[in-house]
């Protein structure tokens, strides 16, 4: 399936992204239906304003590369929800990180998170909730969503009105449709709001 995504929105690269080879930042998201996927690959179309394609990817929980993962600044967690839960497949996820947890790996990393849902509020909070507790868990700084929605209109931005993570929803639809413009225009600000974050914060050398 092709979920490729084209940016609508086009962000100036931050002054400083020449000087960040150091950084990377994963995108790890379980989709069954590629909804979530396509979100997840939004968010790294972001990302990638301000990093190489090397620095910014996509993970799908069923097929892990750890070692990225550990080495990254950023770890960005997304589920589909089901019964106002995180699937079942990224609650996997989540738990087969119970030996980074006890040894303290990922301590100090920055995290974010986004929930997709086929409800317009579909309990995604409940989701976001979820995965900042788990940050929180693994000692992670949670990195929110700072964008004022432009209106309630599917083009708009932040259409839902999310902070504490990035909402979006898809309709009964192929994910080359759903979600909507506004939906994915967010997921692309997010994405690169996420790497300017990193980036700006990146620890002296
Ligand atoms: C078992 C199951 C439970 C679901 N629970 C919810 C729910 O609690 N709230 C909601 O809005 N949508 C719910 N949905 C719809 C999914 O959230 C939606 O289809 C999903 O986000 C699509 O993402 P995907 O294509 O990445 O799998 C559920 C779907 C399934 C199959």
């Amino acid at each position: 399936m092709n979920t490729s995504v084209t940016p609508s929105i086009v962000l100036p690269p931050d002054e400083n992204s020449l000087s960040v080879s150091n950084i990377s930042m994963a995108v790890i998201y379980h989709s069954n239906y590629g909804h979530t996927q396509r979100v997840a690959e939004a968010i790294v179309t972001g990302a990638r304003q301000q990093l190489s394609e090397a620095q910014a990817k996509a993970v799908d929980v069923n097929d892990v590369d750890w070692e990225f993962l550990d080495q990254a600044d950023l770890l960005v967690f997304g589920s589909a929800v089901y019964m106002g839960s995180v699937t079942a497949g990224f609650k996997t996820f989540m738990d087969a990180t119970s030996k980074r947890w006890y040894h303290g790996k990922w301590q100090g990393k920055w995290a974010a998170g986004f929930a997709n849902s086929g409800g317009l509020s579909g309990d995604k909070l409940a989701v976001l909730q979820q995965i900042c507790l788990y940050s929180m868990q693994h000692g992670m700084n949670w990195i929110g969503l700072p964008l004022r929605p432009t209106g309630h209109e599917p083009h708009d931005l932040n259409r839902l009105s999310s902070n504490l993570g990035l909402m979006t929803q898809s309709l009964d639809g192929p994910p080359e449709e759903t979600p909507g413009a506004g939906d994915i225009d967010t997921a692309i600000w997010f994405g690169d709001h996420l790497a300017k974050t990193i980036i700006k914060h990146q620890p002296a050398s």
